[in-house]
């Protein structure tokens, strides 16, 4: 069994194998769509193919919808070219439900796959076209926090960037450089309607990507490099918009143990990837049943009916108030927690981390007790119902192989929104009192300790990749495990620049009153073989 477009004319086998297939002309719906896309994705990841692609081929399935998408890769070509173009667009969905049972489906929504790629002229050349349609009513974007970052660790601007700012939308290479070259190809096709939708995990990441297009479009403008008008256009016109959104199914890398599952049916060339830019790719993609898409209604385009296919349209406010209830306490704060100690406490699964009682009070404290003081209800979903599912249903489910690897990557990133927002509420609460937080400092410790790539056993360990490592390793020279070295002072001295940094935690930790009980916290750990999990129980 081969996962190309051949499985249109063997779907019998298929269907034998317990595999929902498409309902529709693949053909047919691939025609239609590259002559009149109406939604272009970019980041070919994991997220895209379990969520977004599925909420369109059962639309497709329901002949509510009879176009598919488009998808681009503007930072890892390798999965285009190793697992779309391979595999004619198609992937494997893997439900993964708490009861044990497993949903199969052979998604088909997706009907073309472009490398965005300056070099790539082709490809590029296409990209121009669907951006110069009118019938392109939204450009969505899955492509991790540090894609919208114009600056590094220090605040210079990235080389790329600077380049490109300096060199004009002809052939730039920086991801958001490339994707206001074609912002600037709609103004200049006749500067029609586009809502350019950012569905990542960063708060307020319409905001986050709206200011990174604005800084080209402004530089661009200002050196005459584009026509006047199109600073306006992207910034004042009301044409391109930049909603917010909140995003959530966890969506671990594509597993092994899934594989087996799809290798036992017949399926064949199945084996998960690893890009040169560590990205952990296969023909199909491994979820969870749970997943929510709730997006601000501002489309000037107008946008396909994507409510019957279960996403939730609204005002900006709720999807403030959904989004800091999943991203900054009841969900993205508790997976961190468990990532750094996970990989400190030698742990590879999730789901196991929860079984181990400190960790698990870890979390329910974090969440509970820390967090949920501080969440506004945004009414359309209840705070407590949804944590009580993350933590009783869908972090310990025992079927979903996500791993505190996966979920360490980037940290340094992550932080901030995770918990700085919820430090940022204290302070600016009457009621509450920024020196009542025990468990985030904890966390934050856990980052340092996390940080010296030494598990609690003494053994080391891989670090996740993270874009910050460079500047951050250095500071963890010189401090080891169980050493008579390890002075307050000493230990105070080295961490204090990463303490005081607004960019990493959201606030100056020693602004905000917790950079001496993450010192001490993070002395404990340094104790010896042993001392992270000693801490943890000493104060959880
Ligand atoms: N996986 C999940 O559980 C999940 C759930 C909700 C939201 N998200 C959001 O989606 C994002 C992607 O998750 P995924 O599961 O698809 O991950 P993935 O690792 O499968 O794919 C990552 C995608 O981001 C791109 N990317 C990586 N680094 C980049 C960079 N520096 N610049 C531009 N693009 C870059 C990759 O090329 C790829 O397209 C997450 O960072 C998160 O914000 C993920
Ligand atoms: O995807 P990231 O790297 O931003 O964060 C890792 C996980 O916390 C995240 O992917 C969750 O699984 C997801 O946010 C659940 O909806």
């Amino acid at each position: 069994m081969r996962l190309n477009q051949t499985i249109m004319n063997n779907e019998k086998e298929w269907i034998e194998k317990g595999y929902a297939i498409p309902l529709y002309d693949r053909r047919a719906v691939a025609e239609k769509t590259k002559s009149a896309p109406y939604w272009i994705h970019f980041g070919a990841g994991n997220i895209f193919r379990a969520f977004q692609a599925n909420v369109v081929q059962n639309l497709l399935n329901e002949r509510i919808l009879d176009k598919g998408l488009i998808v681009a890769e503007g930072f890892d070509y390798e999965i285009i070219q190793k697992m779309n173009h391979p595999h004619d667009d198609l992937s494997i969905l893997v439900t993964l439900k708490a009861d044990g049972s497993v949903e199969k489906t052979v998604v088909g929504s997706v009907v073309e796959s472009l490398c965005a790629d300056t070099q790539n002229h082709e490809d590029f050349f296409r990209l121009r076209e669907i951006f110069a349609n009118t019938s392109l009513q939204m450009v969505s974007f899955t492509i991790t926090e540090k894609g919208y970052l114009l600056t590094d660790g220090k605040g210079n601007t990235l080389s790329s960037v600077a380049a490109d700012m300096e060199n004009g939308p002809e052939k730039p290479k920086s991801y958001i450089g490339k994707i206001t070259s074609l912002l600037y190809t709609r103004f200049q096709a006749g500067a029609t309607p586009v809502a350019m939708v950012s569905m990542d995990n960063c708060s307020h990441n319409g905001n986050r990507l709206y200011e990174a297009v604005y800084a080209f479009a402004d530089k661009w403008s200002e050196s005459g490099l584009t026509e006047k008008g199109f600073k306006d256009y992207i910034g004042n016109s009301g044409k391109v918009s930049f909603p917010w959104t909140m995003i959530d199914k966890i969506t671990p890398r594509p597993d092994p143990s899934i594989e087996e599952i799809l290798k036992k049916d017949g399926v064949e060339e199945t084996a998960p990837v690893i890009t040169d830019k560590h990205t952990y790719v296969a023909p199909f993609v491994n979820a969870e049943e749970c997943q929510y898409l709730v997006i601000e209604d501002d489309f000037p385009n107008g946008r396909p009916p994507l409510e019957k296919g279960g996403i939730i349209f609204t005002d900006r406010e709720t999807v403030d108030k959904v989004e800091k209830m999943k991203v900054c306490t009841c969900l993205n704060p508790l997976h961190t927690a468990l990532a750094v100690f996970g990989c400190v406490l030698g742990y590879d699964l999730i789901s196991k981390e929860m079984k181990d009682d400190v960790l698990r009070r870890l979390v329910e404290e974090i969440g509970y007790e820390e967090g949920l003081p501080v969440v506004i209800d945004p009414g359309i979903l209840d705070p407590k119902q949804f944590i009580d599912t993350v933590l009783n249903v869908r972090i310990p489910n025992p079927f979903m192989p996500d791993t505190p690897q996966r979920i360490a990557t980037d940290t340094s990133q992550k932080l901030a929104i995770r918990f700085g927002e919820t430090v940022k509420a204290y302070i600016a609460s009457p009621q509450l009192n920024v020196s009542d937080l025990k468990r985030i400092p904890l966390v934050f410790a856990g980052w340092l300790r996390y940080l010296m790539s030494i598990d609690d056993d003494g053994t080391p360990f891989e670090l996740s990749p993270d874009p910050l490592l460079d500047d951050l390793l250095p500071r963890m020279v010189g401090l080891s495990l169980g050493c008579d070295d390890n002075t307050e002072e000493k230990i105070e001295k080295r961490i204090r620049p990463v303490l005081e940094n607004k960019n990493i935690f959201g606030v100056n930790l020693y602004d905000a009153g917790l950079a001496p009980l993450v010192c001490i916290y993070f002395r404990e750990m340094l104790a010896g073989p042993g001392a992270v999990r000693k801490t943890l129980e000493k104060y959880v």
